[in-house]
């Protein structure tokens, strides 16, 4: 059916029009949302007003990464176009009755779903409830191998006893427990770490036969959400596999750990069409998946996962719950993942955990529901030191506490530095020079050139050449948190590009010089290049003495891929990244731009994902202010847990 176009001329009369047009003004609403209430009229001509504009709300809060509109919670604060229409959507009760076309509890085909008083698009409420149950089936209790044989593995496995619980090994004995397992912790709590371990503990248990209903070595599939992922997780994994693991576990279970990590789209053999070769009908060959950087799952995808998995499966999800959601709808490791602080674990869970790791952990006030029993949350990082400000910054705004911070930003040498520009020199200054030349672990953009440089003229071979430069082009990257408006990502892209060519090191008027850093912005199966991916461009000598531009990305085992720009053509300059694409990166020195400017578009989450991205050093430029770091901390996205709202307690 044709959508009807939105006219908002003056001789409009139509009072729905008239309405959906003054919600588009007050960005309320994006044009095809209030399309969307259009069509929807279409179908129920006597639907009420309030539900149409509600319907169109869903869809605009679908597009912000929402899959639900909650009519319970109160009216968004900042708007009063909502705020004057909210009290008319308490009725929404009295919707199922008025428009039974449009909307119902969804056991007809409608095109909206009610339920609990949320209301959804009737595809999203469909993933949700294929996730739901499929969540809930894995949840059962599985038979369990011997304490002791599991034990004896682990003490292997962590050789290193302390007296404090040691949450990455009591994560590897819950995750043998049900078909499902969740795996969630900060940056540096060892995630990949204890990874590595599970996978030789289910290994070699499968291999000597005590892993109950299973038959011979598990087959083993890896997967993560971006390109860009799935290639850091397979080279900590080849890593460890070829240097700590030797001393952790045989060499028959070490070869029986795959090195290759894919992408969940390749996995689930996801088509142009939106199709998937895997699915219920046609489940994958897979004994054991694990996924990495769940928080960038969207709930379609985790639906589709679901429904492609064998039930005898395993699902192990690994990820940081407080991190941004995916860019799509959903929020699903964070809804897995809640209550997981206070480790509600059953009196059946804990008797566990004491056979196998001989840890006592104190009985909870209330016991949690069976999702929590297999929820472990890895809660002391290795990369940060105690005294450091970037971990104890990430820790504040993940409690969403802003009472330190102000003594945090004064502490001299520390590894944070506030800048506030007041002129534009300033933010020059930062991006160029980073901390100042003598200060090695914050470089700026000028850093990256001066390596490139030399590497030119010492005539280094080509991946020696490439190798060196994707490493110094990772030591410096400034995140913004968003890519419009004046300080925005393509603002900022334009503003360094000009920077380095007033410093002589970037050519005017040439697109692809020596040094231009690109970014794929779509995943291009043919040449295996994922949406995220970052190559750097070089200068080639060929054999006719000719130089030719070629493009170097790093592949997933340390090689080097080539490409020539022609090529290339969903790529742009990467200067400047949102914090959404450098989700599952670090960087040694990171400054996050905020204004404000873009209010709307700041959050603890996107805060908290922009500081956990440096390693060494971060810069937080503020234009407008310190005030707007606790602006960002005291506006959560997160609403209240509703996935598994429902579900019973253990
Ligand atoms: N139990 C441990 N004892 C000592 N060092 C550890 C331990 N666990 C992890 N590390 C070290 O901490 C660092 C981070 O570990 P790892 O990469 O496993 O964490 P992660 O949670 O996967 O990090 P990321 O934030 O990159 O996802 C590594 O250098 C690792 O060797």
């Amino acid at each position: 059916m044709k959508i009807p176009a939105l006219d908002c001329g003056k001789r409009e009369r139509d009072a729905l029009r008239r309405l959906l047009c003054e919600a588009v003004e007050q960005a309320c609403l994006r044009p095809w949302d209030a399309q969307f209430a259009l069509f929807l009229r279409s179908l129920d001509p006597s639907a009420p007003p309030a539900l149409l504009l509600a319907a169109a709300r869903c869809s605009y809060e679908a597009a912000q990464g929402q899959v639900h509109l909650d009519l319970l919670a109160d009216a968004p604060a900042e708007n009063p176009f909502l705020q004057n229409w909210w009290p008319r959507f308490a009725d929404w009760q009295v919707w199922l009755h008025q428009a039974p076309l449009l909307v119902a509890a969804g056991e007809e085909t409608t095109p909206l779903v009610l339920s609990d008083g949320r209301l959804y698009l009737r595809r999203f409420w469909q993933d949700e409830q294929r996730i739901v149950e499929g969540v809930r089936a894995r949840f059962a209790a599985l038979p369990l191998p011997p304490a002791d044989l599991v034990a004896a593995q682990l003490d292997r496995l962590f050789p290193a006893r302390s007296p404090q619980p040691d949450w990455q090994r009591i994560a590897c004995a819950l995750m043998l427990r049900h078909r499902l397992g969740v795996i969630s912790g900060g940056p540096g709590t060892g995630k990949t770490t204890t990874v590595l371990r599970l996978l030789l503990l289910l290994q070699g248990l499968a291999l000597q036969g005590a892993l109950p209903q299973s038959q011979g070595p598990l087959r083993i599939r890896l997967a993560a959400p971006t390109g860009k992922a799935a290639a850091r997780l397979s080279q900590s994994l080849v890593q460890s596999l070829d240097g700590e693991a030797q001393d952790l576990a045989p060499p028959e279970v070490i070869a029986a750990i795959p090195r290759a990590v894919e992408t969940v789209h390749r996995l689930l053999g996801l088509r142009a069409d939106g199709r998937v070769r895997y699915h219920r009908g046609q489940p994958l060959a897979v004994d054991l998946l694990v996924i990495d950087e769940t928080s960038m799952l969207s709930q379609e995808l985790m639906a589709r996962i679901l429904d492609a998995l064998p039930p005898s499966s395993r699902l192990i999800l690994l990820g940081d719950k407080d991190q941004l959601a995916s860019v799509e709808a959903g929020a699903v490791l964070a809804e897995l993942c809640a209550n997981a602080e206070w480790a509600r674990y059953s009196e059946d869970t804990r008797r566990w955990i004491a056979a196998t790791c001989a840890y006592g952990l104190p009985v909870p006030e209330t016991e949690g529901s069976a999702r929590e029993q297999s929820v472990a949350l890895l809660r002391h990082s290795y990369r940060f030191a105690s005294h450091s400000g970037i971990g104890r910054l990430a820790e504040q705004i993940r409690r969403g506490q802003d009472t330190q911070i102000a003594a945090l930003l004064d502490e001299p040498e520390s590894d944070l530095r506030l800048f506030l520009p007041t002129n534009p020199q300033e933010l020059d200054a930062l991006l160029l020079h980073g901390w100042g030349e003598e200060q090695v672990d914050a470089p700026g953009y000028l850093h990256f050139f001066r390596q490139l440089q030399a590497g030119l003229r010492r005539r280094l071979p080509p991946e020696e050449l490439a190798r060196q430069c994707l490493q110094a082009f990772s030591e410096f990257q400034l995140l913004c948190a968003r890519r419009d408006g004046p300080w925005g990502v393509g603002a900022m892209n334009r503003l360094v590009t000009q920077l380095l060519q007033r410093q002589g090191v970037v050519p005017s008027h040439r697109e692809w010089f020596a040094g231009r850093p690109v970014i794929i912005t779509r995943n291009v199966y043919g040449l295996q290049l994922m949406n995220g991916e970052i190559g750097i461009t070089l200068p080639l000598k060929l054999a006719d003495g000719q130089t030719q531009m070629q493009v170097a990305f790093a592949g997933a085992n340390a090689e080097i891929r080539w490409f020539s720009p022609l090529r290339l053509r969903d790529v742009e300059t990467v200067f400047a990244l949102t914090v959404h694409k450098s989700q599952g990166s670090e960087y040694r020195h990171c400054a996050f731009l905020a204004a404000a400017e873009d209010r709307d578009f700041l959050h603890r989450e996107l805060l908290y994902t922009a500081v956990t991205r440096a390693r060494s050093r971060l810069s937080l430029a503020l234009v407008g202010g310190q005030e707007l770091l606790r602006e960002m901390i005291a506006h959560s996205l997160l609403r209240r847990q509703q996935m598994f709202s429902g579900e019973a307690h253990e």
